[in-house]
């Protein structure tokens, strides 16, 4: 039988295959051994009896394993017939990485057991650990990352059910299984945040990040990094990192760009590239990526009217007009106030419930700051309210007047001024009232039921200082 026919017959094979991994790993570890069943030693390597401090590797057979090679585990192997495929046994040297085998015999019972040390350089490891590691970590912060990015609102958390929200919730179901881009267009607190997320929630995107990015709260100077991320040592020196923008991040997502109307002119012909061509270059690189991103924007003002003005690229303006959804304001829809009014007591965890008279009292309020009004009234509301309604009473104090300039100064408006400027003043003295008698801004934005970065916007455009 030449040696080509002998490795056909598959026992054979099997003991050739046995015998040459038993001498490849004896001869590339740092030691062997091999114990009887009762974990005397019947053979040990000359290398492994040296490194236990045996000049001759015959001192050690019969002896208990134990007794040579302290803390082996090749008794509990020989008894079990268990392996221990990879551990950790502590030398006076140094630790050892070893490999304990069981030794059957032919009717498969446990006959004694091998151990091999496979190596004792466990520094050789370290990298290999530290980067097993690293990339644990990655992968935690990646996850929760990506948590953090998950839309948080649903299409059942926007509520009501009169005929225009159900219109809105008709194409807002249609924008989610289209690429396209959506347009939200709506008064301040109207929902527009959280139908982007329901959007997102409902696409095919899911799973990938949403990402958000408002116009009004970052400065001018800024936008552009935010957006598309800046090349290492773009800014500061070649050291600095290179940082991702919200294109990068919202990679095969969604961006949500709020109070679009506030973009400058020339991050508005970038944007248009990106929608276009899709892709885009980080702040001082000559790299060119790519985005797959899913785009919803809003905005709070005439968009058309700014295109008018030429403060909006009509070129962009058409690119992101594709599914316009217009989100109602409040007063448009008060037969949705019992829902709301119900769904919002919920999630601030209250069991009150609203008295007819009181539902016809927040009927007639204007709503200048919609949804987002409401829920501070109601916040505001359950604190002062005992028993289980909320009445009009209560209501009124509530709803209380607004820091309104006095009537004496609006008269005074018609006389030498055109109709822009006295809005102007009026808003002006409101703006400048509600900061003053709420302290701060995040506080005079709630009673004013504005969002904080409309409000900062308002300020910034009439040059009034929030502090
Ligand atoms: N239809 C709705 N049902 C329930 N809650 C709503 C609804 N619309 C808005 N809200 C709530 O009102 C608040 C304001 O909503 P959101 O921030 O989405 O408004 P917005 O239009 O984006 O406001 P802004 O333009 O000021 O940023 C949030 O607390 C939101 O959960």
């Amino acid at each position: 039988m030449n040696s080509t026919d002998r490795l056909k017959d598959y026992y054979s094979t099997r003991l050739q295959a046995m015998r040459s991994l038993f001498e490849i790993v004896e001869q590339s570890s740092e030691g062997t051994v091999i114990v009887d069943r009762d974990a005397r030693i019947v053979w040990i390597n000359e290398r492994y009896a040296r490194r236990f401090g045996l000049a001759d590797p015959a001192e050690a057979l019969g002896q208990p394993v134990e007794h040579v090679i302290p803390g082996s585990l090749l008794r509990e192997v020989a008894h079990s017939g268990q392996p221990i495929l990879l551990d950790m046994l502590d030398t006076p040297k140094e630790p050892l990485v070893v490999m304990r085998l069981p030794v059957h015999d032919e009717d498969g019972h446990s006959i004694g057991a091998i151990g091999f040390a496979l190596f004792d350089e466990l520094k050789r490891l370290s990298p290999l650990v530290c980067h097993y590691l690293s990339l644990q970590e990655e992968l935690a912060s990646a996850r929760s990352l990506l948590q953090a990015r998950q839309a948080r609102y649903s299409f059942a958390q926007y509520i009501g059910t009169s005929a225009a929200v159900l219109e809105v919730k008709r194409r807002a179901r249609r924008g989610a299984a289209s690429e396209a881009p959506v347009l939200l267009l709506g008064e301040t607190g109207t929902g527009k945040e959280l139908l982007a997320h329901a959007i997102h929630a409902a696409s095919p995107r899911a799973h990938q990040p949403f990402v958000s990015l408002n116009m009004a709260a970052i400065p001018e100077n800024l936008l552009e990094a935010e957006f598309f991320g800046t090349a290492p040592g773009a800014f500061t020196g070649a050291s600095r990192k290179a940082r991702p923008g919200k294109f990068q991040i919202a990679q095969g997502g969604t961006l949500f760009l709020d109070e679009i109307g506030d973009m400058p002119l020339h991050l508005q012909g970038k944007l248009l590239r990106v929608l276009q061509e899709k892709e885009f270059e980080p702040v001082g690189s000559n790299e060119i990526l790519c985005s797959n991103v899913r785009l919803i924007a809003a905005t709070s003002c005439d968009l058309e009217e700014a295109v008018r003005q030429g403060k909006f690229r009509a070129d962009l303006y058409y690119r992101l007009n594709v599914l316009p959804i217009r989100l109602p304001p409040l007063r448009e829809r008060p037969e949705d106030l019992p829902a709301l009014c119900e769904a919002i007591l919920g999630q601030l965890g209250s069991d009150h419930r609203l008295s007819p008279a009181a539902l016809a009292l927040l009927a007639r309020h204007d709503w200048p700051g919609n949804i987002r009004e409401l829920r501070n009234l109601l916040e505001r509301t359950i604190l002062l309210g005992d028993g289980p309604y909320l009445d009009e009473a209560i209501l009124a104090t509530t709803l209380g007047p607004l820091p309104l300039p006095a009537p004496a100064t609006v008269a005074a408006a018609v006389i030498g001024e055109n109709y822009r400027q006295a809005m102007q003043r009026f808003e002006r003295e409101l703006l400048e009232n509600a900061l003053a008698s709420a302290g701060n801004a995040l506080e005079a934005a709630r009673r004013l039921g504005l969002s904080r970065s409309t409000l900062y916007r308002r300020l910034a455009a009439l040059g009034i200082s929030s502090r």
